[in-house]
């Protein structure tokens, strides 16, 4: 029974492992509700696998996944998406062949009780708040690498997510755009949502995140305030031949 006190989103001992690769190793961690988390951590170190378990893509060989006190452990996908988690893929995962604003309607659609015209009115919105208004009937293909990670994140916001889990959004990103994206990731959070950054650009991480949890070789190494953890030896250490600032 979810209890009063339970944090909005809770993983504990939470693991997976593929063949001898120990991917995830008794992760713990909580969030509070519109709280934002930088999730850092070298090439390999159980990101991408810990946010796959989370939204129901990879399901947990032990551990658990609580939202609002409730355990979605092994839940499928579109239940976590129900319970407003979304995520954003390192490689923006669009249908090449639509246009943008058919591609904001698709997620919404997969919701039976949303009509279309209420759908097209929130892609709208969503365009109008992500400034790409003048591509709404460009297809996707023909998009810069930075507007298809910005149509990721509005597919992801059309799911009118409480939690949003972004992997890797600066990742080849012109600098320009990389600014605005920081910038709307700093506007959503003042919305009210809780959202998971996980890149390697430590210099954006930073410019919007005040906590930061590290992962080296699936475990969690360091989990507190960026300034700390930053100057944490074993953080130091797990980046040793990677660099700590942007890329
Ligand atoms: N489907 C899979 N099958 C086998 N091994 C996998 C699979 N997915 C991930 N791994 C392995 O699990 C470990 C963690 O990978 P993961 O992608 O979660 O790391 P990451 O921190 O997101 O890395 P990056 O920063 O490079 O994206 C790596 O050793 C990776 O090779």
């Amino acid at each position: 029974m979810p209890s009063e006190s339970a944090a909005f989103f809770s993983v504990n001992g939470l693991a997976k492992h593929f063949g001898g690769i120990h991917a995830v190793e008794d992760l713990s961690f909580t969030l509070q509700r519109g709280e934002i988390l930088g999730l850092i951590g070298p090439n390999g170190s159980g990101k991408t696998t810990t946010i796959n378990m989370v939204t129901g893509a990879l399901k947990p060989d032990g551990g658990s996944i609580e939202v609002e006190g409730a355990d979605m452990a092994g839940q499928p996908a579109h239940l976590y998406a129900r319970c407003g988690i979304a995520r954003t893929f390192q490689v923006p995962r669009l249908f090449r062949r639509m246009t943008v604003m058919e591609n904001l309607i698709v997620p919404a659609l997969s919701d039976a009780s949303e009509r279309r015209p209420t759908a097209e009115e929130r892609a709208r919105g969503v365009l109008a708040f992500l400034r790409l208004e003048h591509l709404a009937d460009h297809y996707a293909r023909a998009l810069s690498g930075g507007q298809q990670k910005l149509l990721e994140l509005g597919r992801a916001l059309m799911l009118r997510p409480r939690l949003l889990l972004l992997d890797e959004p600066f990742a080849g990103v012109h600098p320009r755009l990389l600014d605005e994206i920081v910038g709307h990731i700093r506007s959503l959070n003042r919305d009210g949502h809780t959202i998971v950054l996980v890149d390697h650009n430590l210099d954006a991480v930073r410019s919007v995140v005040t906590r930061v949890l590290v992962m080296a070789r699936g475990r969690k190494i360091a989990d507190g305030a960026v300034s700390d953890v930053l100057r944490n030896a074993d953080v130091v250490r797990a980046y040793t031949g990677t660099r700590m600032g942007g890329p």
